[in-house]
């Protein structure tokens, strides 16, 4: 599939500007973005169901952009289920063959092994009320899935359910997705299931495509601080680049200079140093970023601690957030506590710092 240009607008309000996109058969691409970023209106305009102010969309090198959503053979699984409440789990999961005229026998053949695959056997004449969110969710993926659509769209299918239900279907969908090999674009705002789920995420920001990359790439080395921040969860501290070293930036943190493993932006730019949580070190070595600070939160989260972390001086300020193991030597034990921390250069990584574009 490939999505050439495509945007869509609101009177003045620009929803999507201008996204493109060449999915992979087979693929899934997480569309992971903050609330307002764009992502349901363009799902909605692969589906059909809002037509774009501008750009195409290719599946199998067809454009469909002007087809009705039924005429796209595009399968749809959206939060709330929408299931019809009147009919069995056999006759929803049956639904989409109906409409496509397919014979009796094939049909009954196919929702019995719909069910079969999605492990929905067992409930086949029950209503949908009659059944948990999680295997509400189930039978919508089998429904959608049944007439073996050429790809799969996926609104927050999970927003609904709770931690453990949620857990239980992330690895359903990932099963279907590897099982059945459906190219599936899957929207949501959850970072933890994007990574667990996508081969790609595109991450969207104000109707833009912010970044576009391979999840353990986007997750190591995220091209800007927004990015770094919003998936990788990155403390973004200011700096600037002072010089070149080897054709790597030799950046000034708040006073300090730092030799990065990153290559240079321009001169005097300034730039973020992203730090994920568990690369900030208590006691940093010599040659590592290093200020003395003061705990101001601490959260025990079973097999790591979550400290928040607040340093001033004359040159620089702020709160820096860091994860170390439960049973981490020298764990500060409490808010108050005086502490020595920082990070090593290797894992700093200097990106354009973009936080306030819009
Ligand atoms: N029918 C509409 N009319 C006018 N503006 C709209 C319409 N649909 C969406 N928008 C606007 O377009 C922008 C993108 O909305 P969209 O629903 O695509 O975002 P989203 O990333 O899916 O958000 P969320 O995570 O909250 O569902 C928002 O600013 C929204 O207010």
């Amino acid at each position: 599939m490939e999505l050439i240009g495509l945007g869509k607008s609101y009177g003045p309000e620009t929803a999507v500007a201008g996204v493109d996109l060449a999915v992979e058969h087979g693929e899934l691409i997480a569309i992971l973005g903050a609330s307002g970023s764009g992502k349901s209106t363009l799902l909605k305009m692969v589906a059909g169901f809002e037509g774009p102010s501008r750009g195409r969309i290719l599946l199998h090198g067809q454009d469909v952009s002007s087809l009705s959503p039924a005429d796209r053979e595009i399968g749809m699984v959206v939060q709330n289920y929408a299931l019809f409440p009147h009919l069995s789990v056999a006759r929803n999961v049956e639904y989409g063959l109906r409409m496509r005229k397919w014979p009796k026998r094939e049909r009954a053949e196919r929702v019995a092994e719909m069910l079969e695959r999605m492990r929905l056997s067992a409930l086949g004449d029950r209503l949908p009320r009659q059944l948990s969110g999680g295997q509400q969710q189930r039978v919508a993926i089998a429904r959608a899935l049944a007439y073996s659509p050429r790809i799969m769209l996926m609104d927050e299918p999970l927003g609904a359910l709770d931690k453990a239900l949620k857990q239980d279907l992330v690895e359903e969908i990932h099963r279907v997705h590897r099982e059945f090999a459906t190219t599936i674009l899957y929207v949501t705002h959850d970072r933890e299931e994007a990574m667990t789920l996508a081969d790609r995420v595109v991450l969207m920001r104000d109707g833009r495509m912010a970044a576009c990359a391979p999840v353990e790439e986007l997750y190591l080395r995220p091209p800007t601080a927004y990015a770094a921040g919003f998936f990788s969860g990155a403390n973004l501290v200011p700096a600037r680049v002072v010089d070149r070293v080897e054709g790597r930036a030799r950046v000034e943190i708040g006073g300090r200079t730092l030799d990065t493993t990153c290559p240079v932006d321009p001169l005097g730019s300034p730039v973020t140093a992203a730090v994920r949580p568990v690369c900030v070190v208590l006691d940093p070595p010599d040659d590592a970023w290093a200020l003395e600070g003061e705990v101001t939160d601490r959260l025990f989260l079973g097999d790591s601690v979550q400290l928040k972390l607040a340093y001033s001086d004359a040159d620089t300020s702020g709160v820096v957030s860091c994860l170390l193991p439960a049973t981490a030597p020298g764990l500060p034990g409490a808010v108050g506590e005086k502490v020595r921390f920082g990070f090593t250069p290797d894992t700093a990584r200097i990106v354009p710092d973009d936080q306030e574009t819009r």
